[in-house]
């Protein structure tokens, strides 16, 4: 596609195309910030988008990149992975130009957040698309008068050719939370994580960056600034055909790598601002 940012409508719901000019693009929703595509140069899409995921407006869309927040997961009384994937953005800014797009969406609290979680906020993310890379940037400024705690996440499906044969490389020697085993406290000590079974794990403290390998492509992950955990997920078999909006053979083709924060809930202080980062490249 052209090089440029265009407001489209993604299967009924407001979104943005961002064309970096090299064939490398990005869609992202309004309906959760969330991003839902994106082709590096070479046309492979490398995010996970469930073909049988709703567009209605309230379901959060299965796939792609759902913003966790202010809560990952079930920490906490929430809903589930918290309220920013079922809230409509807007769009703060858009930039492109030679090689590259960039557009930042925004939340902000407001009658509805306030009757889940009484808190004054905003959060901004940022979406970078050039050359072969995605850049994400997710960023909380508390704008109330006493501090809050949060935990939150960038909950990236990614597209895999066989999930069995794809190897994570970078996690080893890292302790994880393992929710597909009791929340048992383990720690990696294989060279590669494969992928064999239902995996549910948080990574605690990970400073690698991180290496998808496939057969005959690979993807780069990096987590910066505030997304300290690493979180792994695949349903597997059974769990993929319990969930409505994922066909059930769907464990085959996604992985998500997440960037978290999620051992331990962050504190932010009246006024200060909290910020993580998850870059992919495709290699
Ligand atoms: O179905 P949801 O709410 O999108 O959550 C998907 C998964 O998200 C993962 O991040 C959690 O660790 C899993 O426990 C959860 O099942």
């Amino acid at each position: 596609m052209a090089a440029g940012i265009e407001r489209i409508d993604f299967k009924g719901l407001p979104a943005l195309r961002l064309g970096a000019g090299n064939g490398a693009s990005a869609v992202v929703s309004l309906f959760g910030g969330q991003v839902l595509s994106w082709t590096p140069p070479g046309g492979q899409e490398r995010l996970y988008l469930s073909p049988a995921a709703r567009f209605d407006g309230s379901t959060p869309i299965r796939g792609g990149i759902p913003v966790c927040f202010p809560q990952f997961a079930d920490l906490g009384p929430l809903p589930q992975h918290g309220f920013a994937r079922t809230a409509n953005w807007s769009v703060l800014n858009e930039r492109s130009g030679e090689g590259y797009a960039l557009a930042t969406l925004g939340l902000r609290d407001d009658d509805a957040t306030r009757a889940l979680w009484p808190h004054a906020f905003t959060a901004e993310l940022s979406v970078l698309v050039e050359d072969a890379r995605l850049d994400l940037e997710f960023e909380v400024t508390n704008t109330g008068g006493e501090g809050f705690d949060f935990t939150a996440a960038l909950h990236t499906y990614l597209a895999v050719r066989e999930v069995e044969e794809t190897r994570v490389e970078g996690l080893h020697g890292y302790s994880y939370r393992d929710k597909a085993d009791a929340n048992r406290i383990g720690r990696d000590s294989g060279d590669v994580l494969l992928i064999e079974a239902e995996t549910d794990r948080v990574y605690h403290g990970v400073e690698r960056p991180l290496l998808l390998r496939e057969y005959d492509r690979s993807l780069g992950i990096n987590n910066a600034d505030g997304f300290v955990d690493v979180a792994v997920w695949n349903p597997w078999v059974e769990r993929s055909a319990a969930i409505a909006d994922l066909p059930d053979d769907a464990f085959r083709r996604m992985l998500c790598i997440e960037a978290a924060a999620a051992r331990q809930p962050l504190q932010l202080a009246a006024g200060k601002s909290w910020w993580g980062r998850q870059t992919l490249v495709a290699l």
